[in-house]
């Protein structure tokens, strides 16, 4: 076939299809053997609560409702396992029949902070989606930068021209990834260097560029002689602060201008810079504010059909992304009811073993692809290609099938500063006064996790979303690399998300006929992350005070109730190893993941209830703490050496220390009592679960009792989170239970 008939065949072909794993039916079997078991535990509790007056009868009730919210909450994460599906576009056919027709791309880059997000480490993000295989006349890069920093600014006006080397380079070679950063930090082989002075002279460029930012930073100001390259810093008066100053919007690559050429002569793609209003005392709203202001910006100065939003640490880890996205949107029979695809969170820094549990595997590949299958991916705030429409705000419909914008940048005959001066409108604060941004159109306001949120209201206006994870991850970003930076992220998700199913939004009613019953369950996987704690907490304090008492809550181990309550255990262990083997995790990362869900239910997630309660009471106001992407040079050798961080004496740590200590010391407490007491050591067939429970607890916690106890190291647990743990056990020791 000649390429013109070949075009033709292609041209009716689908450009993706979908994959349904197989064993559902076995797994739903699997499932209801589970069920059988927990409903025989449900009988067992009902039928043996001690009675009125009995030693041990509110621990049991309280076992009883911990069980009931545990299976509850089991049953919810069951429908996604079976419809995991994969979803894989054809780029090939894309390439060959719709070259012509590709639609303007906009890429949103946030960034809110040049301490806590390093300006080199979000220039590498621009950088790696200006290389993008795409006709860069038809690419345009926004970089929002919450932090209105003039650093974050020079560092963008040092890659626009770097960019000039960096792009031809990419595409004379090929090279993956495209953030300079990752490129060469890779280990290389002399021979398989194509060009070596090439790339020795591009990778001096790079490093006196990043040099060059560094010292800029690390002087605190910007000199006369860097200021007067170009206009844009005169934005920079004294009286601009991150929390107050007025919009600056500044066209830094014009994609129209002839003169805006890589070295090889090719045009560069659209490059611009925005720090929208920020006044004190008014609302910004964090990131759904940036976005909504990148959206109304960019639809003035590219307007593209698709947009795609990066968190400032995600480089783009695969040139051909954009095109394999593109594949779920121009399918011509499906494609006009997707609105967003969403790729998974990868990051470049997890550690062999992830001792934070950062890359949870059976997450990304089954959670998520099932929530893909029932046609609702979640929205995970970055990595995610929109349809532009449907992000602000409009309604699916059958009837109104895309026709793409294929006009390049090209015929708008604006002047830079025509566009700017318009744009600054935009992004002014009081721009949406009035307006439905951040309620009917845009990013959903007033909600820590804007993106989840924002996603279920898309699909609750028509429109599917694909959850698509390829085999080379697409964007890759920083995991937290400490304790603390971990819980105040889970609390935050936690804490946002349980807003959501307390709010007008709750998926069971908001949802309702709009999308499937099993997807409304499946977000309330996230959604109930906060309340989970109560019964965890409980699972973690009751069983030890009362083994330390001498009172059972299980059977005995040669009663046949004690099956049950085995079978449960081990199947649903059992099975969440096998699943995280299969999904490329190992037992040691698996064990770690079930300390760190340990650690989370028990502190994030529990300080997120509490906080959603305080809030829902009107008492404070919704905030966002960034994630910092940067650690001391001690921490990251930690972090590395897979060392668990504490080095304070936060409240959270404290928790942490209080509830290792009183599985450790009732242990202690039972194998004493055992060897001294005779009748304590005959009911210790009815108390050997409870052992089993504070021995597993005992265990999940070594990296907490080495940070107690055994550490010299600054990251290890200060002696006042001990001293103040053992009071606060003791005093719980004294409590007596009912
Ligand atoms: O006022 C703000 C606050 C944050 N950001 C940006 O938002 C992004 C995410 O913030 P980060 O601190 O990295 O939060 P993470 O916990 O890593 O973010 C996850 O969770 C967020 C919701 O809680 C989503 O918005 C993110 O996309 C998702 O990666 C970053 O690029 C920030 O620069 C802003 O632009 N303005
Ligand atoms: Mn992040």
């Amino acid at each position: 076939m000649g390429r013109e008939e070949s075009v033709k065949a292609e041209a009716g072909l689908p450009l993706f299809d979908i994959k349904q794993a197989k064993g559902r039916v076995c797994h739903q079997l699997f499932s209801s053997t589970v069920f059988f078991g927990i409903c025989l535990i449900w009988f067992y509790r009902l039928t043996n609560i001690p009675g009125a007056g009995q030693q041990g009868r509110m621990s049991w009730i309280g076992m009883f409702i911990s069980e009931l919210m545990f299976s509850f909450y089991w049953i919810l994460t069951q429908p996604v396992r079976w419809n995991v599906s994969y979803y894989l576009p054809f780029k090939d056919r894309l390439l060959h029949s719709y070259e012509e027709k590709l639609p303007g791309v906009d890429i949103f880059v946030c960034t809110a902070d040049p301490i806590m997000e390093p300006p080199a480490m979000v220039i590498n993000t621009i950088l790696s989606v200006m290389a993008y295989n795409y006709p860069p006349e038809k690419l345009t890069i926004y970089l929002s930068d919450d932090g209105g920093s003039n650093f974050t600014f020079y560092a963008l006006l040092e890659a626009s021209h770097f960019s000039k080397r960096w792009i031809p380079f990419c595409r004379k070679f090929s090279i993956e990834p495209r953030s300079p950063e990752a490129y060469f930090s890779q280990h290389f082989d002399a021979q398989n260097i194509v060009n070596p002075q090439e790339w020795l002279a591009t990778k001096k460029q790079y490093e006196d560029m990043k040099e060059r930012i560094q010292a800029v930073i690390n002087k605190g100001s910007i000199s006369e002689e860097i200021k007067n390259q170009h206009k844009g810093f005169l934005e920079w008066n004294h009286n601009v602060t991150k929390q107050n100053h007025h919009p600056i919007v500044k066209i830094v690559i014009d994609g129209r201008d002839k003169k805006s050429l890589d070295n090889d002569g090719i045009q560069l793609p659209t490059l611009v810079y925005l720090a929208r209003e920020k006044k004190l005392n008014w609302p910004h709203n964090f990131k759904a504010g940036a976005m909504n202001a990148l959206i109304r910006v960019s639809s003035e100065i590219s307007n593209g059909d698709i947009i795609l939003n990066l968190d400032c640490d995600m480089y783009a880890n695969n040139t051909d992304a954009i095109r394999e996205a593109l594949c779920f949107f121009i399918d011509e029979q499906r494609g006009h009811q997707i609105a967003y695809v969403q790729h998974p969170q990868n990051f470049n820094n997890i550690i062999k073993n992830d001792i934070y549990a950062n890359n949870p595997h059976a997450v990304n590949k089954v959670e998520l692809a099932g929530l893909g299958g029932y046609g609702a991916a979640l929205f995970c705030g970055t990595g995610c290609f929109h349809r532009r429409n449907s992000l602000c705000g409009s309604k699916y419909s059958n009837e109104n099938k895309q026709v793409w914008n294929v006009k390049t940048r090209k015929g708008d005959k604006r002047t830079i500063n025509e566009l700017e001066q318009r744009s600054k409108v935009l992004a002014s604060s009081i721009y949406e006064k009035g307006t439905q941004w951040g309620k009917e159109m845009g990013l959903v306001y007033g909600c820590p996790v804007e993106d989840i949120v924002t996603g279920l209201t898309i699909q609750c206006r028509g429109w599917k979303s694909v959850y698509y994870n390829p085999e080379r991850e697409a964007f890759l970003g920083v995991a937290p690399a400490t304790l603390d930076i971990c819980l105040i992220q889970f609390k935050r998700w936690s804490e946002g998300m349980f807003q959501i199913f307390f709010s007008k939004y709750c998926p069971f009613i908001y949802g309702h006929k709009k999308i499937k019953l099993c997807a409304q369950m499946g977000y309330c996987i996230y959604l109930l992350w906060a309340p989970l704690s109560l019964p965890t907490l409980y699972y973690v304090i009751v069983p030890p005070l009362c083994l330390l008492q001498g009172i059972p809550l299980f059977p005995k181990v040669s009663s046949p109730w004690f099956i049950p309550f085995v079978y449960v255990f081990l199947s649903r262990n059992i099975y969440s190893i096998v699943e995280a083997l299969r999904c490329g995790s190992t037992i040691k990362a698996w064990w770690n993941l079930q300390r760190m869900v340990m650690i989370r239910r028990t502190t994030s997630f529990f300080f997120a209830f509490v906080d959603t309660i305080i809030k829902k009471l009107g008492l404070s106001q919704t905030t966002f703490v960034l994630t910092a992407k940067v650690a001391a040079e001690d921490v990251s050798k930690r972090y590395e050496q897979q060392v668990m961080e504490f080095g304070s004496s936060s409240i959270m740590f404290t928790l942490i220390a209080t509830l290792a200590m009183l599985n450790l010391i009732s242990l202690a407490g039972a194998a004493v009592k055992t060897v001294m007491l005779v009748e304590y050591l005959k009911e210790m067939e009815r108390l050997i679960s409870q052992v089993g429970v504070c021995a597993l607890v005992v265990m999940l916690n070594a990296p907490v009792f080495e940070a107690l106890f055994l550490r010299k190291d600054k990251g290890r647990l200060p002696f006042s989170v001990l001293f103040k743990s053992v009071v606060f056990v003791s005093l719980a020791c004294l409590i007596p239970v009912r």
